[in-house]
């Protein structure tokens, strides 16, 4: 530390945003319509006079109230949102260089066939690449896929990172990714062809490796290096059952680049796996981690990152220690989270990948008030959170791996080592805090949300930290069927924390208050949104081809209200979305996707989650492919919907799609006719929105021929089902 008589600079600010004063205001307002619905509707159910106006009021009124209880929830994220900046440029005024404290770099891969070895490879080296003092960080990486490709790539990135860290100093090179750097507008100098030939020298050995599933034998460069690959080699060893593999690459006391400068640790890590013990995911792959780096290097700073997010700012761990050490703004800030933003998402982004309000607008408004959840990558945490609140610290079993214990041997040393398998083991953490008290939190599918969640009801806060150039970048799925996946795996592990003991609704509004227990229970509950959008995709559409009228006629009072209700949360999610750097075609997508997620993964995602309620073994955590197919990728970049796979998950949105359309159709011929419009005005305006909401599905079904269109097979088993629809409601009409 550097003494000065001066106060030191402050190293970040904070402004609140001025439209919180509008959102409360509106939220008064909103309420007060949505109670009048409520009374309208309680009306309807009392006065109902037979059994079928008393269901149809019944779901209708069920419907809404789970949109008003949502919209409750969205509250939270908009009573005070607020903007950060930092100073990293006044650091080193603060703190000298030398004084910076070590940082431990989590990176998760589990599959090398969906997670290519040569994109994680790209991470590694971009965050080895910081703008840090190089000794002071260490990469460890989790493979999950206990894979000898992957292990492969990373050998050679430990030879190539040799040339690549001095090639980024030298040349002050801000695109730290070198595949994001050589597919960039670079200077093309003699060293910049010489740097790019090694890195397409490594880029084909690693590819090529993995296109033959086996390591060529001329590849193999040292006796070392084949002794380490052969463990792989033995006959028991698969990726569901086989002992740890664990691999210092680089080690920063003995390995120097090409200029002389010290290399940061890189560390492989593949952590003991067994058919019989629970391996609990990513979270378990994260304690592994956390373990085995607590007993190299212990740093009191960690980054955790996905495979497939690559760093894009060398100075962001800088940006960082203007919040963490720093006591001044949050006393018990134990986490900085930095939003997840994209690389190649299209000009519509038409699967609204973006996640505009999950990764950027709902964090400012949680940043307003404790600090925004933790999304799983681009976050930088305390290494003390993971064991214990910030009043009552809980020592682990262990004590070497206790977060204030100093390691005082090489990485190498075979204490240090034996120490590490140790707690790479699978069945360490047996009868032990790991996973429920300290560490990543199981028991859901998102552990990121659940373990943010926890360590924020223990009193934990955090900073969102979003500055205008991305952090970190990744990839998007690109396919619709990966789209959905994803997004059902989330309402799996969303539900999971929602009806468990922790539910946000109960245990998070006591430990947390109203607002930051609302915030969560948003994400608790997204999954229930499935009932009023399937409601209200069929019904009213099933109502009017029957000639039956179920809303208010158009010169009734309770019409306005309608109307107020939806233009009111309609215009305000848009301006929501616009105002945080967003554009009309996105919100579009995005409220698109709204739609389409409730009526399939949302759907899909609850039956998944009763399933395994009943104690039915269900997927897991699915692995969402990073592989890029061309013909796919030029579709997607075209803004074109991708279907191809005869996915279960589609066949609501192709039901919902064919209904609309025929119900707007026949709704319209029935005002043509001279059949009274107003009875039937908001019907037939559902239809149509509806109807615009699936151009694509109607496309993709009717019109395309490409690879990408709506397999036949779904086509007609839709049709068919929403004949059979149709049948029972007229069936229903009837008695
Ligand atoms: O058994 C597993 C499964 C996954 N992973 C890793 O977890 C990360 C996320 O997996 P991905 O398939 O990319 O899931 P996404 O849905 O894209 O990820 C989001 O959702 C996850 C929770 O479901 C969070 O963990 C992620 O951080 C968040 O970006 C990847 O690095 C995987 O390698 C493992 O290490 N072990
Ligand atoms: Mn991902």
């Amino acid at each position: 530390m550097r003494t000065t008589t001066t106060p030191p600079p402050p190293l970040h600010s904070l402004r609140p945003l001025r439209r919180r004063h509008i959102n409360r205001l509106f939220a008064a307002v909103y309420t007060l319509a949505i109670l009048s619905l409520f009374y309208h509707h309680i009306l309807k159910l009392i006065y109902s006079t037979t059994p079928l106006s008393f269901f149809i009021s019944l779901f209708l009124f069920i419907s809404d109230a789970i949109l008003a209880y949502m919209w409750s929830t969205t509250q939270a994220f908009r009573m005070n949102p607020v903007h950060r900046k930092e100073f990293p440029e006044k650091l080193e005024k603060i703190l000298d260089r030398e004084d910076f404290p070590a940082m431990d770099i989590f990176i998760c891969t589990a599959d090398p066939y969906k997670e290519p070895p040569i994109a994680v490879v790209n991470t590694a080296l971009s965050v080895m690449a910081y703008d840090y003092p190089t000794e002071k960080l260490s990469v460890y990486v989790s493979d999950d896929g206990g894979s000898e490709l992957t292990m492969f790539a990373f050998m050679e990135a430990a030879k190539f990172g040799k040339k690549w860290l001095p090639f980024c100093r030298e040349n002050n090179v801000t695109e730290r990714c070198p595949d994001a750097y050589f597919g960039s507008n670079y200077d093309q100098t003699v060293k910049t062809r010489e740097i790019k030939m090694m890195y397409e020298n490594m880029k084909m050995k690693v590819e090529n490796v993995v296109e033959r599933g086996k390591i060529n034998d001329e590849y193999i460069s040292s006796e070392e290096d084949r002794q380490v690959l052969s463990q792989y080699w033995a006959e028991d060893f698969s990726r569901q059952n086989h002992p740890s593999v664990i691999k210092v690459l680089l080690n920063s006391n003995n390995d120097v680049d090409s200029s002389g400068g010290a290399m940061p640790n890189l560390i492989y890590v593949s952590r003991q796996k067994s058919n019989t013990t629970p391996h609990h995911f990513k979270a378990g792959a994260l304690n592994a981690l956390l373990r085995v780096s607590a007993s190299m290097t212990n740093s009191p700073l960690i980054l955790t990152l996905d495979c497939d997010m690559y760093s894009n700012d060398p100075l962001t761990a800088q940006r960082v220690l203007c919040y963490l050490p720093d006591k001044s703004g949050r006393p018990n800030c134990g986490y900085v989270q930095f939003p997840q933003r994209y690389h190649g998402l299209n000009k519509a982004d038409i699967y609204a990948c973006e996640h505009k309000r999950l990764f950027l607008a709902n964090p400012i408004g949680m940043d307003g008030l404790n600090g925004p959840s933790y999304v799983g990558t681009g976050c930088f945490f305390r290494r003390r959170v993971f064991f214990g609140s910030p009043s009552q610290y809980i020592q682990p079993e262990t004590p070497e791996l206790s977060p204030n214990h100093i390691v005082d041997k090489p990485i190498n040393s075979k204490e240090i080592l034996s120490l590490a398998h140790h707690v790479a083991g699978c069945n360490y953490e047996n009868q032990s805090n790991w996973g429920s008290k300290i560490g990543f939190r199981y028991g859901s599918l998102v552990e990121d949300y659940y373990t943010g969640y926890r360590l924020q009801c223990e009193g934990w806060q955090s900073v969102f930290c979003h500055p205008s150039r991305p952090a970190f970048l990744g990839d998007v799925p690109i396919s619709l069927s990966d789209v959905l996946n994803q997004n059902k795996r989330w309402s799996v592990g969303l539900l999971e924390v929602g009806f468990s003991k922790y539910s946000p609704s109960t245990f998070g509004i006591r430990a947390m208050g109203i607002l930051m227990g609302q915030a969560y229970a948003h994400y608790a509950f997204w999954a229930i949104w499935s009932f009023p959008v399937t409601i209200y995709a069929f019904l009213p559409s099933l109502a009017l081809l029957q000639g039956l009228p179920i809303f208010p006629k158009v010169h009734e009072p309770t019409f306005i209200l309608y109307t107020f209700l939806f233009i009111g949360a309609y215009v305000q999610d848009c301006l929501d979305f616009i105002l945080t750097q967003g554009t009309f075609l996105r919100w579009w997508s995005d409220q698109r996707m709204w739609l389409m997620r409730s009526l399939s993964s949302f759907v899909f995602g609850s039956i998944e989650y009763a399933i395994k309620c009943l104690g039915v073994p269900t997927h897991g955590f699915n692995v969402t492919s990073k592989v890029m197919d061309d013909e796919l990728s030029k579709r997607y970049d075209q803004g074109i919907f991708e279907f191809g796979v005869p996915s279960p998950m589609f066949v609501p949105l192709a039901m919902a799609a064919i209904l609309n359309l025929t119900a707007f159709l026949g709704g319209l011929v029935h005002v043509l006719k001279g059949g009274n419009l107003s009875n039937f005005f908001v019907q037939i305006f559902l239809a149509g929105f509806g109807v615009v909401n699936s151009l694509p599905i109607c496309g993709a079904m009717f019109l395309r021929s490409d690879k990408g269109r709506m397999p036949t097979k779904i086509t007609i088993t839709s049709t068919l089902l929403v004949g059979v629809l149709y049948g029972i409601a007229s069936f229903i009409l009837k008695i």
